[in-house]
């Protein structure tokens, strides 16, 4: 397994003032036809933060997260980052300083990891196309400057060794970190994360959680969809639930786990999970019985 640790993590790109305004959603709205898929929600995330978006199958999350990066024009409501309404383009939302990673995996299968990554640093280069043609010295300064920072992602996701890998010979959990990667080499202030651990084993799901703090440390506030309950409650700092569109409650892990609504709404029965220490000993069993190339029940392809 490998571990990220702040100290391996690459200087902040444009590190925001704590507790700023990262993203600010107001009142977004989003109907497809006769159905409203998500109903006047407001959410904000600070620097610095963690923020979880729960609720159940069908409850309007993706639908929120591709209104946030511009997939989606929402048919009510404005998004802002850092002040700034967003336009309605994935690649400016992405220039902005929004990145994100998808339900299902969407990296360039049969490009290197190294390739994977240096293409997510596209709108951070400036390098035009005259000057890539006759690859002058402007364009190989920003070439080398690019896969230098490209290794750096690498590093601190662990996979500098598998730098000339291509994509899809990469276990699933590696495969995952390689979209974070990617998505890091845009340098964003804010990173949605939309089901990171779906279908990993427990040792994978704690080194995603490590990942995704260590983010938070480097200076990249976080959002993150998923149904883990666990890693939901252990990671974030503030909770929203989404059900049927709507907001329902939003709060820190305790207030939210212990919401009447959200244990009738979703989770069934109130969350039992002492912080941390059901997950260490499923690591523990797990690193015991030597399993990390368990199976890995990947998502169902799905379009977001
Ligand atoms: N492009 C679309 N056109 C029509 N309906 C859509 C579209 N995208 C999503 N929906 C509908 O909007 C609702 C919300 O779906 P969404 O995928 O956002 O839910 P979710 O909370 O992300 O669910 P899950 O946890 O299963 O991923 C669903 O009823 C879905 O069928």
């Amino acid at each position: 397994m490998t571990t990220t640790t702040p100290a391996d993590a690459p200087a902040p790109g444009s590190g925001p003032a704590p507790g700023e305004v990262v993203l600010d959603a107001s009142g977004v709205t989003m109907r497809f036809g006769g159905l409203t898929a998500v109903r006047n929600v407001n959410l904000d995330v600070h620097a610095g933060e963690i923020v979880g978006l729960i609720g159940p199958n069908g409850a309007g999350k993706t639908t929120f997260f591709n209104c946030l990066t511009g997939l989606y024009i929402p048919t009510e409501g404005t998004v802002r980052y850092k002040g700034t309404v967003l336009p309605h383009r994935s690649h400016l939302v992405t220039q902005a300083g929004i990145a994100r990673t998808f339900q299902n995996i969407r990296l360039f299968a049969n490009m290197t990891v190294l390739e994977n990554v240096l293409v997510g640093r596209h709108t951070r280069t400036h390098e035009g196309l005259f000057s890539a043609l006759i690859r002058g010295p402007r364009f190989r300064r920003a070439e080398q400057e690019s896969e230098e920072r490209a290794m750096e992602l690498l590093r601190f996701t662990g996979l500098q060794d598998k730098r000339e890998h291509l994509a899809r010979n990469l276990p699933y959990g590696e495969q995952r970190k390689l979209e974070i990667a990617r998505a890091l080499a845009s340098e964003p202030g804010l990173l949605l994360l939309d089901e990171p651990t779906a279908g990993m084993t427990a040792v994978e799901t704690t080194a995603t959680r490590e990942l995704v703090l260590a983010v938070r440390e480097q200076g990249t506030a976080v959002l993150v969809i998923e149904h883990d309950m666990r890693f939901i409650f252990n990671l974030c700092d503030r909770v929203a639930v989404l059900v049927q569109g709507e907001k329902l409650v939003e709060g820190t892990p305790e207030t939210v786990q212990r919401d009447e609504r959200v244990v009738a709404a979703y989770l069934g029965t109130p969350f039992e999970g002492e912080p941390g220490e059901a997950e260490a000993a499923e690591v523990q069993a797990a690193e015991e019985a030597d399993t990390p190339g368990a199976q890995h029940g990947q998502q169902e392809g799905k379009t977001d």
